[in-house]
C-alpha cells in the first residue's frame, strides 16, 4: 500500500499516542505466568503485540481483548503454560522472539519460534549463547537465526557480561532465571530500558539492581496486577519531531511514558534548541508518564553517542530527519545496533533522506548529517520498516511537493492509527 503526503502549513492540537510497545509485550508475558488475572489498560493493539498475545494463547492462556485498548489475561501461574500446538510465529517482533526464547527455555515442553522474513535475518545468537550457558537446549539456523528450537528443561543461574546493551537480551535472561535453580548476575555495558525489571517487581518478582549490575532471582509465584500502559515515547517521537519542524505548530501529547531509560530524545532535542515542556507528571507501576508540549523551533546540530544511544535507539531515524533541518552538523555514533533492526537502519535512513534531498552520509556506527537542507518530495520505500515509513511521512510534511511512501502497511507493526492522528493535527 502506498500513501502520499503533502506539505503541512501548521500542526496544532492535543493527541494521545497509543500504548508503549515494550510495556504491552511484557504485560502479556508476565500476566500469563502470574497467578490470577491481569487487567491491562491502554494496551497497544498493534501487529507486534498481537504476535505476543497469539503466542500465549497457543500455550493455553485465556487472553481476552475486552475493548480497543483493554486486555484481560487469565494467568496460569509460573508453571501453568502448556506445550504450544504449533510453531510460535513472532511475526516482525524482535521483542517477542527474544523474550520468549528465555521464557520457553525454562518450560517442561519443547517449542519452536519463527518469524517473518525481516526477523529471520536478525541475530538470535545474542540470546542463544547466554541461554546455553544457563543449560538451555536451544538451537537456531547456523546457531544464529530463527527458527529457534527449544527443549525446555532445568536451568541454572549464570554470571553474564552482555556484549551489547540490549533490553531484549537482558529481559530474556531475567525471564529464564525465574525458572532457574539459582540467581543470575547480569552486567550491562550501558543501561537499556528497564520495563521488565519494573514490571516484574510489581508482579512480586525479586531483583537486586545496582547500577548496570542486575541480580535476577528464581521465583515461586508471580501475582496478576492491573497494568496501565503509558503512551509510547517512540511513537510520540514522530509527532514531537513534526511539532518542532512544521512552522507555527503547537502539539500537546497526553500521557506519554517518561521512563528515564527512554527519554534520550527529549534531552537531545532540548540540547538542539527544541521547545519541549513536560506537565502533569505521574507514576504507575514504577513507570513515569506525563504530557509533552512541543512548539516549532529553530534547531542546531549536535553529537549523539555513548550512553545516550540505548535511550533513544528506535528514535534515531526521526532524529536524523530533524537533523536535516538543524543548523550545522549532527553526528550520530556508537549506533551499530541500528544495522540489526527491522531493516539496516543506517543504510535505509540514509537512502530515504538522501532521496528527499538531505545531506547525509552513513558511517560504520551511525551517520553524519549537514543542515539545514530544504527537502523535496520524492517516491520512497518503507523497506517494510514501520519506523522508516513514519519518519518518511513526517519528512513529507516539510518537503516541497509530494512524498509518496510505498510499503505503508508496516506502520501497523507499532502504530495503527498513525495516519488519522497526523490528519487530525492538520485540521
Ligand atoms: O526490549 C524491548 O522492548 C526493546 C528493546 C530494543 O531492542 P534491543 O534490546 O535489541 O536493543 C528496542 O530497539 C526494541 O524496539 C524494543
Ligand atoms: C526494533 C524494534 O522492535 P523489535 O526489536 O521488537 O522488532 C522497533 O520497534 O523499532
Amino acid at each position: 500500500m502506498k500513501i502520499t503526503i503533502t506539505p503541512a502549513r501548521r500542526l496544532a492540537g492535543e493527541i494521545r499516542v497509543p500504548g508503549d510497545k515494550s510495556i504491552s509485550h511484557r504485560s502479556i508475558m508476565l500476566g500469563s505466568i502470574a497467578r490470577g488475572d491481569t487487567y491491562i489498560t491502554h494496551f497497544l493493539m498493534s501487529d507486534d503485540c498481537l504476535s505476543t498475545i497469539l503466542a500465549f494463547k497457543q500455550m493455553g492462556v485465556p487472553i481476552e481483548i475486552t475493548g480497543p485498548e483493554t486486555v484481560t489475561v487469565k494467568g496460569q501461574g509460573l508453571r501453568g503454560l502448556k506445550a504450544p500446538n504449533a510453531t510460535i510465529d513472532a511475526g516482525n517482533s524482535g521483542t517477542t522472539a527474544r523474550l520468549l526464547a528465555g521464557l520457553l527455555s525454562g518450560q517442561s515442553f519443547s517449542s519452536t519460534i519463527t518469524g517473518d522474513e525481516s526477523l529471520r535475518r536478525r541475530p538470535m545468537d545474542r540470546v542463544i549463547i547466554p541461554l546455553r550457558k544457563m543449560g538451555a537446549d536451544i538451537s537456531g539456523v547456523q546457531d544464529r537465526y530463527l527458527p529457534l528450537s527449544i527443549k525446555g528443561g532445568t536451568l541454572k543461574g549464570i554470571q553474564y557480561h552482555m556484549p551489547v546493551a540490549s533490553a531484549q537480551v537482558k529481559s530474556c535472561l531475567i525471564l529464564a532465571t525465574l525458572y532457574a535453580d539459582s540467581p543470575s548476575r547480569i552486567y550491562e555495558p550501558t543501561s537499556s530500558r528497564n520495563h521488565t525489571e519494573l514490571m516484574l517487581q510489581a508482579f512480586g518478582g525479586r531483583l537486586d539492581i545496582n547500577g548496570n549490575e542486575i541480580t535476577a532471582y528464581p521465583a515461586d509465584q508471580l501475582y496478576g496486577q492491573q497494568v496501565h500502559v503509558p503512551g509510547d515515547i517512540s511513537s510520540a517521537a514522530f509527532f514531537i519531531t513534526a511539532g518542532l519542524l512544521v512552522p507555527n505548530s503547537t502539539i500537546i501529547l497526553k500521557g506519554v511514558g517518561l521512563n528515564p531509560t527512554r527519554t534520550g530524545i527529549l534531552e537531545v532535542y532540548k540540547e538542539m534548541g527544541g521547545s519541549i515542556a513536560i506537565e502533569n507528571v505521574s507514576t504507575s507501576g514504577g513507570e513515569k508518564m506525563g504530557d509533552i508540549i512541543v512548539n516549532t523551533s529553530h534547531l542546531k546540530g549536535t553529537v549523539i553517542g555513548g550512553q545516550l544511544i540505548p535511550r533513544l535507539i528506535d528514535e534515531i531515524p526521526v532524529i536524523a530527519l530533524a537533523a536535516t533541518q538543524a543548523e550545522g552538523t549532527t553526528t550520530i555514533k556508537d549506533a551499530q545496533e541500528l544495522k540489526v533492526k527491522e531493516s539496516d537502519r543506517i543504510a535505509t535512513v540514509v537512502d530515504i533522506l538522501s532521496r528527499l534531498g538531505a545531506s547525509i552520509e552513513a558511517t560504520d556506527d551511525g551517520m553524519v548529517i549537514h543542515g539545514p537542507t530544504p527537502l523535496k518530495g520524492n517516491a520512497v520505500d518503507s523497506f517494510g520498516d514501520h519506523r522508516l515509513a513514519m519518519m518518511a511521512a513526517i519528512a513529507g510534511l516539510i518537503a516541497r511537493g509530494e512524498t509518496t511512501i510505498s510499503g505503508w502497511e508496516c506502520v501497523n507493526i507499532s502504530f495503527p492509527g498513525f495516519y488519522d492522528m497526523l490528519k487530525k493535527l492538520q485540521n
